[in-house]
């Protein structure tokens, strides 16, 4: 057999490595082709940053892109900012397989496209494209449907959470976006999240007058800070809990009657989260119990989960991007930092998937003004397209390679038992501590 037909491990089929050789190529060509429509697609996203849930522009930019180039396209897909664009090849003998490209287009409240993901969507657009380009170009070796998802909200909210329990991932075999970052990383390690916001209710007074009389909640909201503060000190490493305040009082010579914190919890499991969760809630009481004010507690409706690793997946995206000239990060301090959080994980729980970060020629960190113009700069297209064809080269090994895709569903189903036995038990303990649920006004 020549190196241009290789036996697969399990000698079912045969790959023709010539033919997956040309459709990598292809792929690279489609997306160079479309390189300047892409620029000014994400440009145009990135001019005009929108929050979670409200990113209509961008909705309407991409359900345009796609409807003009003869995807199917389903606008408003269960959600008003989300969508669903699909291709599907002509039908074969063998079962259909189920690709998709998940985009991401929420900005940050005053920062604008500080995490990048006008980038983000701009190599899930340039890979389906490029993807779709090469299988259009041959006679793939089964029927392919291609869809690319738009995912609303990522920084807040969670809008992949609302399309899992819509059931928008349930027909999917694999799944790719790729996140910017300061380097080129197949995996880093994004962790369990759970937000919650405190209410504290108090009384108003005259604060010369007669302060006894008063209840002071922004009291009460500098002690719940100091407890994080103190409990921080006693925390797992891998541990994060950080919080703003939302409202702190209104006029100095007022008690303030009412005070509102927002605190992100995060740990590396849902196990560790519901710990910390109960460690948090008891910070959130012991400075009511204090004050005598009143507290609530209201968790968002979506914990996001930490991200599942596919290592079969990471060493495909791999070895497509070193082809590319990609130089993987090998330094362990990056590749074990925490990276935040995603609602992808929750995403990895239903179906097999892949989260890269790459490089986007810039030092600048994420969620800073720097980052926000790295994300609209022109270096940064050469690594978003070399991004996007790595992901469909990846792509198109799971379509030409079974044992890929079986090696694919394997890692997963063991990551997925590892996680279920690991947090069997935790649900109603996480539940009890966020038992602030019930409060009216969230
Ligand atoms: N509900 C909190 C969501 C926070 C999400 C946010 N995500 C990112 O920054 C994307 C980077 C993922 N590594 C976060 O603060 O982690």
């Amino acid at each position: 057999m020549g190196p241009d037909r290789e036996q697969s491990a399990a000698g079912r089929g045969r790959i023709d490595m010539s033919l997956l050789k040309q459709c990598k190529q292809r792929v690279s060509d489609v997306i160079e082709h479309e390189s300047g429509q892409l620029h000014a697609l994400s440009q145009d996203i990135w001019k005009a940053p929108e929050l979670a849930y409200q990113e209509h522009a961008a909705h309407h930019l991409l359900t345009s892109f796609f409807s003009s180039r003869a995807w199917e396209v389903q606008a408003h897909y269960h959600l008003d900012t989300a969508f669903r664009a699909q291709w599907t090849s002509e039908p074969s003998d063998s079962p259909r397989l189920h690709v998709a490209f998940l985009c991401e287009y929420d900005a940050l409240p005053g920062l604008g496209h500080a995490c990048g993901h006008n980038l983000i969507a701009e190599v899930s657009v340039a890979a389906a494209l490029g993807l779709r380009g090469a299988l259009e170009s041959v006679h793939p070796p089964r029927q392919i449907q291609i869809t690319v998802l738009g995912t609303p909200a990522e920084e807040d909210g969670g809008g992949k959470v609302d399309l899992i329990k819509a059931g928008a991932f349930e027909d999917m075999d694999v799944v790719f976006m790729a996140h910017p970052a300061q380097d080129d990383a197949a995996y880093l390690p994004d962790i369990a999240v759970h937000d919650v916001t405190v209410k504290y209710y108090g009384k108003a007074s005259h604060a010369a007058a007669y302060p006894w009389e008063g209840i002071n909640a922004l009291d009460a909201a500098i002690l719940a800070y100091n407890n994080i503060s103190v409990l921080r000190q006693q925390m797992q490493p891998s541990w994060r809990v950080h919080g703003v305040i939302k409202h702190g009082g209104v006029k100095p010579n007022i008690i303030p009657s009412y005070t509102e914190l927002e605190f992100y919890l995060r740990a590396p499991s849902r196990k560790d989260l519901a710990e910390l969760q109960e460690k948090a809630s008891a910070c959130f009481s012991a400075a009511a119990t204090a004050t005598g004010c009143k507290v609530e507690l209201c968790s968002s409706s979506h914990d996001y989960y930490n991200v599942l690793p596919n290592k079969t997946l990471a060493q495909a995206y791999i070895e497509n991007g070193k082809q590319l000239g990609m130089q993987f990060t090998t330094n362990d301090q990056v590749l074990n930092a925490l990276s935040g959080s995603t609602d992808f994980g929750n995403v990895t729980f239903e179906v097999p998937g892949i989260h890269p970060y790459f490089f986007i020629g810039s030092e600048a960190l994420n969620h800073t003004e720097e980052y926000t113009k790295a994300a609209g700069s022109d270096e940064a297209q050469y690594y978003t397209l070399r991004t996007a064809k790595s992901l469909a080269m990846t792509a198109l090994d799971v379509i030409f390679n079974p044992d890929l895709l079986q090696s694919i569903r394997h890692d997963w189903k063991m990551m997925k038992q590892m996680e279920e036995e690991m947090n069997s038990g935790i649900a109603n303990k996480a539940r009890e501590s966020s038992s602030g649920a019930g409060c009216a006004s969230c």
